[in-house]
């Protein structure tokens, strides 16, 4: 075996973060195969990314037989929801068990198992997410034949493990609104007609970048964020496009944007580019536990909101386990738009909270909310964690509680010394990577804090992906 190879694997496992396996002999002994993105049961085709001495991690190409345990959805398959066809009981089988194994394999948690409390099942299986990206390409891949074909006018998704080529979305894919995703390829046909081109990645030229959409489930409304480059922009008819878009989603249509971003990285992204409004709002209303909250296109927010509500009522009831929270100070750290620390400051006005996070933004935008939802005890500001924490050392040892809910890549190290140093009483640590809240769980366990439980939360149905969400007291 070698790198680049192709291989075919009959998958007979499944590890933490969607890697199925097959285990074989070789010369030297057992030998572990990994193919990302595959359950137990099936024959996949996959490309070799990394061979080590016990183990090689492969890329999955296609599946060519599939496992007994899949359904056939009337959903067009998108790299995104690789494990739509397998019921969601199965799913959510296969995470809890390699996700509880990965405590004691990262974390060194050996009684794992009694550390673990609940499985929190998603209230939406289906269309549960409220944001989307579609691309656009002139490399299509044809959905028949498998062709990759050029100077095609493709808005879709990459195919997977390819980012270049995309499949054009001829129907809805489970994930995101049904109705929405049924007009998508109106908009292509229209966007296709104006002789502008979408983006040749390769070449890195072209037009049409992405088409984003938030959707809010309160009000049923869709923001729609247009991406493109200024190649061409003098010949695009932004007013037709307006008109067009305003017919086709109706009253549907909370607000339209078009971001100019030059940018030829893969992803040319709305928060650095020039966004002009053509319609409507720039934001979305969105309601979570009784509150409102304004989002604007760029804002971090939770991604499947009706989970998050349960997501957060767990984190809020582990606050409250052991001790009885009042005229206290509490933190939310990395807060994003505020919503935890909104939430915890509205159930509990006796106490302070104090929210952070490094974008400018979404701290607004949590100022904005905060008001709106005439939250008081609450202040929020834009730093790094660490910075944050160094340049306010008054607060050691007067914190009660930490809400941590740092990005997928976990926190720094040095940035969770500092949060070791302020000395809370307790730490309810939310996490969207289980693999890096483990190693940060050992550390914590380290300096005084004993880890009491953790939960999973399953949050993003039809992927690998889980939250977690733990208590750690100070001894
Ligand atoms: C998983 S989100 C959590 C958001 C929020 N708690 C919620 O539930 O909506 C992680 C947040 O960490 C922020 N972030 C990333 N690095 C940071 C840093 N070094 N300091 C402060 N915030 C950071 C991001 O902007 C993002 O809003």
């Amino acid at each position: 075996m070698k790198r680049g190879e192709i291989i075919e694997v009959d998958i007979t496992g499944y590890a933490f973060g969607g890697k199925g396996f097959s285990k074989i002999e070789n010369e030297n002994g057992p030998y572990i195969i990994f193919v990302d993105n595959t359950i137990p049961g099936q024959k996949v085709s996959a490309r070799i990314a990394k061979k080590r001495k016990k183990h090689a991690e492969c890329k999955l190409i296609e599946v060519l037989t599939p496992s007994s345990d899949e359904k056939q959805l009337p959903y067009q398959p998108i790299s995104g929801a690789p494990y739509i066809s397998l019921p969601i009981e199965k799913q959510q089988a296969y995470k809890k068990e390699s996700t509880i194994d990965i405590y004691r394999k990262l974390g060194g948690f050996q009684n794992n198992t009694t550390l673990f409390d609940e499985f929190i099942e998603s209230p939406e299986i289906f269309d549960y997410r409220n944001k989307m990206e579609y691309s656009f390409s002139t490399i299509r891949k044809d959905l028949e034949t498998g062709e990759e074909l050029d100077d095609q006018f493709a808005l879709g998704f990459k195919t997977r493990g390819t980012w270049w080529k995309v499949e054009n979305l001829n129907k809805p894919d489970g994930l995101f609104d049904a109705a929405f995703e049924e007009k998508l390829k109106e908009v292509r046909l229209y966007l296709e007609k104006t002789e502008l081109p979408a983006w040749h990645p390769p070449q890195k030229k072209g037009f049409f970048r992405h088409l984003v959409v938030r959707k809010s489930f309160k009000s049923n409304q869709l923001l729609i964020n247009l991406v493109s480059s200024s190649q061409g922009l003098k010949l695009f008819d932004r007013a037709s496009f307006k008109e067009f878009m305003v017919n086709l989603f109706g009253d549907r249509l909370a607000g339209l944007q078009h971001t100019i971003n030059d940018d030829v990285a893969d992803r040319a992204k709305i928060e650095n580019g020039n966004n002009q409004l053509l319609y409507g709002t720039p934001t979305i209303l969105e309601e979570l536990k009784g509150l409102m909250f304004e989002i604007s296109m760029e804002s971090f927010f939770q991604t499947n909101p009706k989970s998050a509500e349960r997501l957060y009522t767990k984190a809020i009831d582990y606050a409250q386990e052991k001790f009885e929270l009042k005229d206290e100070i509490i933190m939310d750290l990395f807060c994003g738009t505020g919503t935890i620390g909104q939430i915890v400051a509205n159930e509990l006005p006796n106490i302070k909270v104090i929210g952070v996070d490094i974008v400018a933004e979404a701290i607004e935008d949590a100022k904005r909310n905060a008001k709106r939802n005439a939250v008081e005890n609450i202040e929020f500001y834009a730093a790094d964690v660490g910075k944050f924490l160094k340049q306010y050392p008054d607060y050691n040892n007067k914190i009660h509680t930490i809400f941590l809910d740092p990005p997928r890549a976990g926190i720094a190290p040095k940035t969770l010394k500092m949060v070791i140093e302020l000395n809370a009483k307790q730490i309810v640590y939310i996490s969207c990577n289980p693999a890096t809240q483990a190693r940060d769980a050992r550390e914590l366990e380290d300096h005084g804090y004993v880890f009491q439980k953790f939960s999973l939360v399953d949050q993003f149905p039809h992927t690998s992906h889980i939250e977690a969400v733990g208590l750690f007291i100070k001894e």
